[in-house]
C-alpha cells in the first residue's frame, strides 16, 4: 500500500500532425504523497499541460501509468476514467471548468451529482470561497477574481481526493490570489494531495516541492 495519493511512471506523449512529431513527454515519472503539495514548473513548451492533462485522465499517454488514490486511470476507457475523475479529482484549469449557462451553485451541483459519498453543501463551499452571495450568478456575471473562486469552489465540489491545477492564481491581485492559495494549501490537509503548474512565485511558495519540467523531462 502506498501513501501516494497520485502517482505516475514513464509517462510518454507523441504528437503527430503530417510528418511532424513532438515528443511533448519523454520518460516522466512523479509522486504526491497524502497531504503534499507539488509544484510543476518550465518554461513554454516543455509539457506542463499535457502532463496535467495525462495526471488527469483527460487525455491518454502513449506509454506509462497513472493512478490516482491507488486507481489505475491510464490506459482505460473513458467511460471508466470519467467515473475514477468524478469520485477522486477535482481539476482547475486556466480557461475555466464552469458550465456557461449555469449558475455556480448549479455548477457545484452537477458536479456532485455525478461524485459518489461524502459532499460538501454548496453553500458552505462557497462561503468558504467568500462567493455566498454570488450562487446564484452566472459565470459571465462574475469578476476575473470572482470566476477563479467559483472555479475552485466546483473544482472542490465532489470533495476530491486529489486537485489539480493548472495556474491556478492566473491574473488575481495579490489579496484574492492569497485566499486562493490559502484554500489550496489547506487542501493537501487530511490525506488529500495537490499538483500545481505555474509560472508564478507566489504559487511555487505554498509547494513542499518543485519539480521542473524540461523538453519533456524532469529536469536533475
Ligand atoms: N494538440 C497538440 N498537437 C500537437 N502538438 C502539441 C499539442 N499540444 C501540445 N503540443 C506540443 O507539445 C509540446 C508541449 O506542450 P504543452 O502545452 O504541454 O507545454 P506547456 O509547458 O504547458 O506550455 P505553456 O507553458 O506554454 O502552456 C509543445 O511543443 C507543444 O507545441
Amino acid at each position: 500500500m502506498t501513501d501516494d495519493v497520485l502517482w505516475c511512471h514513464d509517462l510518454y506523449r507523441f504528437y503527430r500532425s503530417g510528418d511532424e512529431e513532438t515528443l511533448a513527454l519523454r520518460g516522466v515519472s512523479l509522486r504526491v504523497a497524502r497531504g503534499e503539495v507539488v509544484a510543476v514548473v518550465g518554461p513554454s513548451g516543455s509539457g506542463k499541460s499535457t502532463l496535467l492533462a495525462c495526471l488527469a485522465g483527460l487525455d491518454e499517454p502513449d506509454g506509462g501509468a497513472v493512478t490516482l488514490g491507488g486507481e489505475r486511470v491510464s490506459h482505460r476507457p473513458e467511460a471508466e476514467r470519467a467515473r475514477i475523475r468524478s469520485r477522486r479529482l477535482g481539476v482547475l484549469l486556466q480557461y475555466g471548468n464552469l458550465v456557461t449557462h449555469l449558475s455556480v451553485r448549479a455548477n457545484i451541483q452537477l458536479v456532485q451529482a455525478r461524485a459518489k459519498g461524502e459532499r460538501p453543501a454548496p453553500d458552505d463551499l462557497l462561503e468558504q470561497v467568500g462567493l455566498r452571495e454570488r450562487a446564484s450568478a452566472l459565470p459571465r456575471e462574475l469578476s476575473g477574481g470572482e470566476l477563479a473562486r467559483a472555479g475552485l469552489a466546483v473544482a472542490l465540489s465532489n470533495d476530491p481526493d486529489v486537485l489539480l491545477a493548472d495556474e491556478p492564481t492566473g491574473e488575481l491581485d495579490g489579496r484574492t490570489e492569497q485566499v486562493v492559495l490559502d484554500l489550496i494549501r489547506a487542501r493537501a490537509g487530511d490525506g488529500r494531495g495537490v499538483l500545481l503548474v505555474t509560472h508564478s512565485p507566489a504559487v511555487t511558495g505554498i509547494a513542499d516541492r518543485v519539480i521542473t519540467l524540461s523538453d519533456g523531462r524532469i529536469a536533475a
